[in-house]
């Protein structure tokens, strides 16, 4: 999940050095910084690359902005007439500083801390690129990917493509897990669902897979529900990544026995703290403890998170028995 960010002061004025939220992401010594910064706080087990999922739009060559206050903001391709823009041929002179971020990660990070390389699932991506910002609805996707599936299923083969290239650059680089953001797949029709989020999946963990046989992958395919079983036997993935309402006694019996699940507490309890956050990660603790289990945030920290109840909840889990 993202651990970085605005709640952290030292985020803040890392930030504001760099210039814009994109211009830290592409600045390797920055960025790499901002990597540690939760880390040194929290040791936590594991480092999640600081970039963005829309690093791929952006280096396919469509325009991209984030606005204060506003999140992303692309010229939206609404048909399979837009594609045209869009080129794979040069994608690393865009990302070559995210690759040099990871080599950074991965001579600076404790050698007890693992190094994880990420890239949002083609679906997700194409949400950004398809409605040029963040949706409530997501009907311009949908009425790209249902009316047009030969030409919506350009787009996804572009991002597979890319996406593999990426991640496989990332794990040259030093990046020893990689895990795949499918934040929207819950928004897809049962058949869209297959053919959107599982195909494509499952292509991009046999590309990697070719090359690394043994590199761990974690899919998080937020709000998937019960397709969360079929996700996980169809795409390969490793491990799965649970959102905060997946119900943890059917992911123990159905899901664990499969293989690692990693999760799932609602950010919102780093906010709020007390007694409400512990019971609810003694909960999630005691419900998956028997099985591999990696414990989680359900989604990405948020800006209003109270840094010291981030203490808190790792020392608690620390302490668990
Ligand atoms: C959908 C998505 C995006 N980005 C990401 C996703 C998938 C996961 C999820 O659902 O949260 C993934 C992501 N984004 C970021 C990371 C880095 C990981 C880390 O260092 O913790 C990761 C793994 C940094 C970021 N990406 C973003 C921030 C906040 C930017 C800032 O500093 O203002 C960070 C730290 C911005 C971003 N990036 C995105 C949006 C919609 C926004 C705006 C929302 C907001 O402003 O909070 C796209």
């Amino acid at each position: 999940m993202r651990q970085a960010g605005r709640y952290l002061p030292e985020y803040r004025a890392t930030r504001s050095e760099a210039g814009s939220f994109l211009d830290l992401c592409y600045n390797p010594d920055l960025a790499c910084e901002v990597t540690l910064q939760p880390l040194r706080r929290y040791d936590f087990d594991a480092a999640i690359l600081f970039s963005d999922i829309l690093v791929i739009p952006q280096a396919l060559g469509q325009h991209l902005a984030f606005k204060q206050g506003e999140g992303p903001q692309l010229e939206a391709i609404r048909d399979a007439s837009g594609l045209g823009i869009l080129n794979v041929d040069h994608i690393h002179d865009t990302l070559g500083p995210v690759y040099e971020t990871v080599a950074k990660l991965s001579a600076s990070i404790p050698s007890h801390t693992s190094l994880i390389g990420f890239a949002g699932a083609p679906w997700t991506v194409a949400t950004y690129m398809v409605e040029g910002k963040g949706s409530k609805d997501f009907a311009n996707i949908r009425r790209f990917a249902y009316g047009d599936p030969d030409g919506f299923s350009r787009l996804i083969e572009i991002l597979v493509e890319a996406t593999t290239q990426y991640l496989l650059k990332q794990v040259e680089a030093g990046a020893e897990c990689i895990q795949l953001f499918e934040t929207w797949g819950g928004v897809l029709s049962e058949n869209g669902f297959e053919r959107w989020v599982i195909e494509p999946t499952k292509k991009i963990v046999a590309n990697l897979k070719a090359v690394h046989p043994d590199l761990p992958v974690i899919g998080f395919p937020r709000g998937a529900g019960l397709h969360l079983i079929d996700f996980k036997q169809k795409t390969g993935v490793d491990a799965v990544g649970l959102d905060s309402g997946v119900p943890l006694k059917w992911v123990a019996k159905k899901l664990q026995p499969l293989g690692p699940v990693q999760g799932n507490l609602d950010p919102m309890y780093l906010i709020t703290g007390g007694d409400e956050m512990i019971d609810e990660t003694r909960r999630i603790l005691d419900v998956l403890r028997d099985g591999p289990f990696i414990f989680n945030l359900g989604h990405g920290i948020t800006p209003e998170t109270s840094p010291e109840n981030v203490g808190k909840l790792v020392d608690f889990i620390r302490n668990y028995r």
